[in-house]
């Protein structure tokens, strides 16, 4: 199923905006799993059970898999995903960005291997390293943009003289993939949430373009700010992703039912401002 298919059915049918972030770092797990061989698989499976019923999507950040030569626990985890919780798409985190013969690798690593849903890809380095992944249609590239870290404005706040005037690198970026390289409708942007005046300036500039908001919870970003800025006027548009504040809830065997506790706190302090 094409993802934007699978994310504004998952929108509706769950009634979420959530996409829980799964970055498993070991040394955070409860010491019940410490050791474990499969320790990450049977963290984030419980942690994805937990979740499922609560959210948009789900977002494993590829690093926190690679760290621990745990890329086969990674393809496990999306496989049983796929499998458990089939209408809930997967985002694969890997911010990839290279010349366009190695981005092809990237983009079957992403689809083929792990069977991701969608990809977050960085777009600095032009169209040409972001066709081998636009070359899949129903597969959801997701461009960095506005991103939530402080050191985001050193680049991204520049000013560039565009075809469309004087404007702020991430702007253009926008505005960009908006108007150029969504032809298959298969491009979100990602925009912090600790940035909601850029989150409104790039919903004016895309429309119903969806978003992937990371920075609420552990980076502090402002719930109510950040729906105000780009939530669409059917009250979506949004995925909203948390990682840290829900996944380290708890440090108990009970880790899961406190993962669930917290996104479902969050993922009703979102609706609460559709
Ligand atoms: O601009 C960005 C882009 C991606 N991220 C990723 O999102 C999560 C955030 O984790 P929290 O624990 O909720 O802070 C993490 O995987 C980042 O790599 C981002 O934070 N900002």
């Amino acid at each position: 199923m094409h993802f934007m298919t699978a994310l504004r059915a998952a929108w509706q049918q769950r009634d979420s905006l959530l996409c829980v972030g799964l970055d498993p770092d070991p040394a955070k797990f409860p010491a019940h799993l410490q050791g474990r061989p499969d320790a990450i698989l049977a963290f984030c499976t419980q942690i994805v059970d937990a979740t499922a019923d609560l959210v948009c999507c789900f977002k494993p950040q590829i690093a926190y898999f690679a760290a621990h030569r745990a890329e086969d626990q990674l393809e496990a985890l999306i496989e049983h995903i796929h499998a458990a919780h089939p209408d809930t798409p997967v985002i694969l985190d890997a911010k990839r960005g290279d010349i366009g013969s190695t981005a092809e690798q990237y983009a079957i690593e992403a689809f083929e291997r792990f069977k991701a849903d969608a990809i977050t890809v960085n777009p600095y380095m032009g169209r040409d390293s972001v066709d081998p992944y636009l070359a899949w249609p129903d597969k959801g590239v997701i461009l960095l943009c506005r991103t939530s870290n402080p050191g985001g404005s050193d680049l991204q706040f520049l000013e560039v003289d565009t075809p469309h005037g004087r404007m702020k690198l991430y702007e253009h970026v926008a505005r960009t993939v908006a108007d150029d390289w969504n032809a298959s409708g298969n491009c979100a942007l990602v925009v912090g949430a600790t940035f909601p005046a850029e989150i409104a300036r790039v919903r004016e500039l895309v429309g119903d373009m969806p978003l992937l908001v990371p920075g609420i919870g552990a980076q502090g970003g402002d719930i109510a700010a950040t729906l105000a800025a780009g939530r669409t006027a059917n009250g979506s548009g949004l995925m909203i992703n948390s990682s840290r504040a829900v996944l380290y809830a708890g440090k108990g065997e009970d880790f899961a039912q406190a993962a669930r506790r917290v996104a479902q706190e969050t993922r009703d302090a979102v609706n609460a401002f559709r």
